[in-house]
């Protein structure tokens, strides 16, 4: 009862409600590159709870609807053109939530012109486009803009704790699996445009690839196999709807994942449900499989442990997220050819919305609510780079989205699919 109150107060408090604070010290104007659908949840909203933060414009290729969108969003300044708006010498920041075609293009254009940007994921279309944005010669001058691919479930105490849970060397296995019901976007949306660099491996997938290396926290060695859900006829071929694909890592382990934006069945009774839109696996989950380890030996016999953990929610852990660390433990006779005497089961569950007792060894000061969505951490974390303080220390630095871009550029090639083409501004 007690847990059914707090979660919904944390999600009403997340999503709808959070407390405004008032604004204090220096603070960064942000200006927002189209009316993007995304932008009130990933940045108009945590900007309100940031005390340095505020949303001072947007522009929109219709002028009509960034003067609707202000006015919805409280935005004192509209500009006609994005243009416009990169050139504001008023504007410290840029959130741009372009369609990814779009991505390097006017990423380029604001750093040159000195603005931070936070960037939305997947960074660029392709891993050229990767090069040479996070390589540029402006991220190398004294006082470089900042530049950050949004990948905001990093900035989460609960992607924090899962990865301190485990050593990447023992990870055996990992599986992933991404899924939104059919019909959630249409399928002329952005997400299957080639031209604007948009595929199902492009949007959810770039979670699965990120999350996957991040828990190897190396690079895969090979793309062992992938494959593709064509779009229905009528629509864009060259884009997948879902895709699968298993990747092989230096330690022996492997990945595999699984992401689908058009999710359908999974139901009773295939025969009628098989193309009912998809409720199964609408929390993005993360099971990791460790390698068995001998830990000693008791009474002659041989004590192994196994251990599998699984991150629910791994991408929305603010509104619900648990770990399960399950571990097998079995004790072997090696006189019998390792026959298994006695097997048990133990399961814990952690959680996490804050940082631990509020600070990481109690050393640093991290701050955060148990309200605080994945954006919200993200968004303190980039100010904090901006303005040189020490933050939580979760980042994605930009030889991370370099190697990013390359594992989905892998993938596609091994999905017999074109890489998503390189922009024209890339000459
Ligand atoms: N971090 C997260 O959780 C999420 C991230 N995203 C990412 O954010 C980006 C935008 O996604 P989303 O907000 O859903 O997208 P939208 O469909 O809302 O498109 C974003 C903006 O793109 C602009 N745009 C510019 N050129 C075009 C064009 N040729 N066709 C269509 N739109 C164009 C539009 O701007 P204008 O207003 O000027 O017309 C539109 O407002 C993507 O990169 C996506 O991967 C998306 C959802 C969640
Ligand atoms: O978090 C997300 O969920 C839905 C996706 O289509 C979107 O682009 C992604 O970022």
């Amino acid at each position: 009862m007690f847990a059914a109150i707090r979660f919904l107060r944390r999600l009403y408090t997340c999503l709808f409600n959070p407390p405004v604070a008032p604004k204090s010290g220096h603070v960064l104007r942000f200006g927002i590159l189209g009316a993007a659908n995304i932008a009130p949840q990933a940045l108009i909203l945590c900007a309100k709870s940031h005390p340095q933060v505020l949303i001072a414009a947007v522009a929109a290729r219709d002028v009509k609807k960034a003067e609707a969108f202000a006015k919805k969003h409280e935005i004192p300044i509209v500009h006609k053109t994005y243009d416009d708006l990169i050139a504001d010498p008023t504007i410290d920041c840029i959130y741009n939530p372009l369609p990814n075609g779009l991505h390097y293009e006017w990423t380029i254009k604001a750093l040159l012109a000195g603005k931070h940007v936070l960037l939305e994921k997947p960074s660029v279309s392709n891993a050229t486009e990767a090069a040479s944005l996070f390589r540029h010669p402006v991220l190398g001058k004294p006082n470089a803009p900042v530049l950050l691919e949004a990948f905001h479930y990093r900035f989460h105490p609960a992607w924090r704790l899962f990865l301190t849970l485990f050593d990447p060397k023992d990870v055996q296995e990992v599986r992933i699996a991404n899924r939104l019901a059919a019909g959630v976007f249409p399928l002329d949306d952005i997400r299957w445009n080639y031209s604007l660099s948009g595929g199902t491996l492009m949007d959810f997938g770039t979670y699965a690839v990120s999350a996957m290396r991040g828990v190897f926290a190396s690079e895969p060695i090979a793309v062992r196999e992938a494959g593709y859900r064509p779009m229905p006829d009528g629509f864009d071929k060259k884009c997948d709807q879902a895709a699968y694909a298993t990747y092989e890592f230096d330690n022996g382990g492997i990945a595999k994942i699984e992401v689908d934006l058009q999710a359908r069945g999974g139901y009773w009774f295939p025969w009628l449900t098989s193309k009912w839109p998809s409720l199964s696996g609408m929390l993005p989950t993360l099971w990791v499989e460790l390698r068995e380890k001998k830990e000693g030996v008791e009474g002659g016999l041989e004590k192994w442990t196994k251990k599998k953990l699984i991150s629910h929610a791994y991408l929305a852990p603010a509104i619900y997220n648990r770990i399960d660390i399950i571990t097998t433990t079995e004790l072997r006779d090696p006189k019998a050819d390792g026959k298994v005497v006695s097997k048990e089961e133990k399961k814990e569950y952690l959680k996490a919305y804050k940082w631990p007792g509020g600070a990481e060894g109690g050393k640093k000061k991290l701050v955060g609510e148990e309200w605080w969505s994945t954006y919200r951490y993200q968004l303190e974390a980039f100010v904090d780079k901006v303005k040189g303080r020490e933050g939580s220390g979760a980042w994605v630095d930009g030889e991370d989205s370099v190697r990013q871009m390359e594992v989905i550029d892998k993938t596609y090639e091994k999905m017999g699919l074109p890489l998503r083409p390189t922009s024209a501004s890339l000459a």
